[in-house]
Parts: C-alpha cells; sequence; structure tokens
C-alpha cells in the first residue's frame, strides 16, 4: 500500500443551518476542532447533537441546502472554497470516509475486489486496471480480513456485517488517505467484532499516522481509541481533552452528565 501523506484537520467556528418549514435549524453552531496527524478525536455526543453533519461537511457533504459558515483546512487547503471537482478528488484520496451503514458504501451487485479496484482506478491511483487488482487482498488484509481473496471474489450479501464493515474500511484506505472520518463505525456490530475494529482503527493511528475522526455516542469507543476527546452538543464543542481527563474530571457539566450515564460511568 502507498505511503499516507500526513494531513492536519482544522476546522474553525464552523456553522451549518438548514432552512427548513419550521425555520431554520442550525445543526452546527460555531464548533472548532483540530487533528493532527497521526491523532485520534472521538467527536462524542447524543443523537441530534449535529456530530455527522459536522462530519460531512468536512466530506464537503452538507446536504443540500444546507448555508455553511466558517473554515474547514485540510492542511491548508480550504475545503470550503473548493469546487466540487477538487472535492470529489480530496475525499477518498485525501480523506477515507467510513459511514455508520457499510451497506451505504458498498455496491450490492459487484464483487468487493472489483469496487475496490474501481476506487484505485477512479483516483488514479494504480496504473492500469491489472496493478489495482494485484494491491486489492493486501489491502482487503489491512483493514482485518482474514480471507482476502475469498472475500474479494465475494458479493456483499455473501459477507458477515463484521466483514462488511471492514470491506467498507478497505474502500475507505484505498488511496491511502492521511484522514479518516468514521461515523458510528461499529454501532451495527457485536461487542467482539466492535472490539477487534476499533483496534484495527488504533494500529492504522499508530503504525501509518493517520488522523483519525471517530464520531459516536459511546463513550466505549472514546475508551478504547481516543487520544482526545471532543464533546458535542446542540452544534458546539463544549469540552475538548485528553480522554483519560474527560473521562475522571470532566469540566463541563454536560460532559460530567454524559460521562455518569454511561456504563462503567466516572471511573
Ligand atoms: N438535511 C437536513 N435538513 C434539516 N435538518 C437537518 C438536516 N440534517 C440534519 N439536520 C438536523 O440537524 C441536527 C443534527 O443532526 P445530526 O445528524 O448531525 O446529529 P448527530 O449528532 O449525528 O445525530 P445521530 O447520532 O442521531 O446521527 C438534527 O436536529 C437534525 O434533525
Amino acid at each position: 500500500m502507498s505511503a499516507h501523506a500526513p494531513e492536519h484537520l482544522d476546522v474553525r467556528d464552523l456553522t451549518v443551518t438548514y432552512p427548513t418549514r419550521a425555520g431554520d435549524v442550525r445543526a452546527v453552531d460555531g464548533a472548532s476542532l483540530s487533528v493532527a496527524p497521526g491523532e485520534a478525536l472521538v467527536l462524542l455526543g447524543e443523537s441530534g447533537s449535529g456530530k455527522s453533519t459536522l462530519a460531512r461537511t468536512v466530506l464537503g457533504l452538507p446536504g443540500r441546502g444546507a448555508r455553511v459558515g466558517g473554515a474547514v483546512r485540510l492542511s491548508g487547503t480550504d475545503l470550503l472554497t473548493l469546487g466540487e471537482r477538487a472535492l470529489s478528488d480530496v475525499r477518498g484520496r485525501r480523506i477515507g470516509y467510513v459511514p455508520q451503514d457499510p451497506d451505504a458504501a458498498l455496491d450490492p451487485l459487484r464483487r468487493v475486489g472489483a469496487q475496490v479496484t474501481e476506487v484505485l482506478r477512479r483516483h488514479r491511483v494504480a496504473e492500469s486496471r491489472r496493478a489495482a487488482r494485484r494491491t486489492v487482498p493486501d489491502l482487503l488484509e489491512v483493514a482485518g480480513i482474514a480471507e482476502p481473496d475469498r472475500v474479494a471474489r465475494s458479493h456483499p450479501h455473501e459477507l458477515s456485517g463484521g466483514q462488511r464493515q471492514r470491506a467498507a474500511i478497505a474502500l475507505a484506505l484505498a488511496c491511502a488517505p492521511g484522514l479518516l472520518i468514521a461515523d458510528e463505525p461499529t454501532t451495527a456490530l457485536d461487542a467482539l467484532v466492535r472490539g477487534r475494529v476499533l483496534d484495527l482503527f488504533a494500529r492504522l493511528r499508530t503504525d501509518r499516522g493517520i488522523a483519525l475522526l471517530l464520531v459516536t455516542h459511546d463513550i466505549r469507543v472514546a475508551r478504547r481509541i481516543g487520544d482526545r476527546v471532543a464533546v458535542m452538543r446542540a452544534g458546539r464543542i463544549v469540552e475538548a481533552a485528553p480522554v483519560e481527563k474527560l473521562l475522571t474530571t470532566p469540566e463541563h457539566p454536560y460532559a460530567a452528565a454524559l460521562v455518569a450515564a454511561q456504563p462503567g460511568g466516572l471511573r
């Protein structure tokens, strides 16, 4: 697999507003965060706090009609002012995205190997279809798939939920992005598989220097891989701190309530 160019994400005073019949909904309200190369930032918050909107806006996909303010910079590139063509090159090549539901990333009608090959070709990472095909098993293996050749020949419905999630991760990693954004990537998985997928993220970060932005409502995810946690509420980041600090001595009352309400609570 080719080397990951280090990326640094910097989000400043981001606002995302959706006009609705009932008036404007401000899904993200002046949020700032940064993720350094090789760092994992867990974006933690309840349902509706604006986590997914923030993540999608970083990817240039805030949704129809959204008004976006503030700045999103990827190693100096201002993503909010990029045209659609340049943005779609950034997506996949510099930023990998793992959605909550792997079926949203995978085409049900095509074999997994063909889908990975297609991403490599689209971003001109592989010189030829043949070269692309040769790298597929390695990519699947990096994503923790034990039988890469069989999985490459399979259609998504022939795989388990965990394997599909890993295949989606392989797709996101195909072009060696420096930043990986994962939105609730383990919610649909059982505890054992969830732990393994989180360990895989941790390895990508430490072994390959990938920056990781992980969106979740589950504090156990933060415990397992987080370096730092940013707590989001009603579109704002109310506290950002190293995981241990947040779990033991949260400062913001909402962060404290969130930690106390989780299984295992304050330690
Ligand atoms: N396209 C849209 N049009 C109108 N409102 C939207 C749109 N997308 C999101 N919202 C609103 O923005 C707010 C934040 O939603 P968002 O999905 O970002 O939250 P979340 O923290 O990711 O929640 P969940 O964990 O349930 O996915 C919600 O009130 C939601 O209804």
